[in-house]
């Protein structure tokens, strides 16, 4: 059985009067890798937040009670046991490191807090990811951006979490660190079971790993599907305007109309209406690309 480690129900925020989340139903499984979409100002991190339980939502922190409410393994988010807080790695948007530590004291101040901590993992990726002896011992706060969200990275991982929240974890980081860090999350995944949930802007990294990506638009989760079975099964549908115009699809999931008149449509297709529109003259099927699948969803 897939049991949730995650679970959203009817979770709603608003700022002044203006609704950042609608009523968000969502639910992550064991072991799942999950990519978050949105397009910029859509409440990614309001929703992270709201669901590790460190913004309040409109119903309190936690997501309230019955009809609004929000589990982690499966204890309410306002309410966490200390055991299910050190089963969670959480990397925000903004460095939280006390910038006027250095690395390595702050690796040993966190070292204390957890039941489980991984030397081996840490001492790994701080000298894989360039941390030589002068960096682990420099301030914090004067370390490069990258480098502090490899710091953030590093600290997530060491308690072998068996759930890990990033958000936009690979915005300062180089090519080469960002590859370096699908990396380890993939190992991690496998050797571990972990439960991944990240918010990225960067969406040729989803293409590298295997994860379901989610869209949040409008406040909810528009979305939700694996990468892979998303591609495949997502076509442009285009050609004859006149026959495009009436044309009903199941799933569509956006359609522009051209200067020219013309149509085309993306729509998720079942292998029925795959053959079905084959078959229609002056009907094209095309791929469409994980960028091409973010503007059509959170258009
Ligand atoms: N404390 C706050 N007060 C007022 N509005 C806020 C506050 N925090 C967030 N918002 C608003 O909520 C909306 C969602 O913000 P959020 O940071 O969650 O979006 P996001 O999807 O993470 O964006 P990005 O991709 O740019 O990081 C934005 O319009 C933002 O201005």
């Amino acid at each position: 059985m897939n049991t949730s480690v995650v679970a959203l129900k009817g979770v709603t925020r608003s700022f002044g009067g203006r609704s950042v989340l609608r009523g968000v139903d969502w639910r992550i499984g064991r072991g799942e890798v999950v990519g978050l979409l949105g397009r910029n100002g859509a409440g990614k991190s309001t929703l992270i937040e709201c669901m590790l339980g460190l913004r309040e939502t409109d119903a309190g922190i936690g997501g309230g009670n019955g009809e609004n409410s929000i589990t982690l393994f499966g204890e309410p988010a306002g309410d966490l046991s200390a055991a299910a807080r050190a089963r969670i790695g959480y990397v925000p948007q903004r460095s939280d490191l006390f910038e006027w530590l250095t690395p390595d004291q702050l690796l040993a101040y966190f070292r204390t807090l957890y039941p489980r901590w991984n030397d081996y993992k840490v001492e790994n990726l701080l000298a894989r990811w360039g941390f030589d002896p002068a960096t682990r011992g420099q301030r914090i706060g004067r370390l490069s951006a990258g480098q502090q969200q490899r710091l953030s990275i590093i600290r997530a991982l060491a308690p072998e979490p068996d759930l890990l929240v990033l958000d936009e974890p690979v915005a300062s980081l180089d090519p080469v660190g960002r590859r370096d860090f699908l990396r380890e999350l993939v190992d991690d995944v496998i050797e571990r079971g972990t439960t991944v949930l990240f918010s990225t802007h960067i969406l040729s990294d989803l293409e590298r790993i295997a994860v379901d990506v989610a869209f949040l638009k409008d406040g909810r989760i528009a979305l939700q599907a694996p990468l892979d079975e998303l591609l495949e099964g997502t076509r442009r549908v285009s050609g004859d305007a006149r026959a495009l115009a009436t044309l009903q699809l199941d799933q569509e999931l956006g359609r522009v109309r051209h200067d020219n008149g013309a149509f085309s449509i993306v729509a998720r297709l079942s292998a029925q209406e795959s053959v079905r529109l084959l078959a229609s003259p002056g009907v094209r099927l095309d791929p469409v690309s994980l960028e091409d699948l973010f503007e059509e969803v959170t258009r």
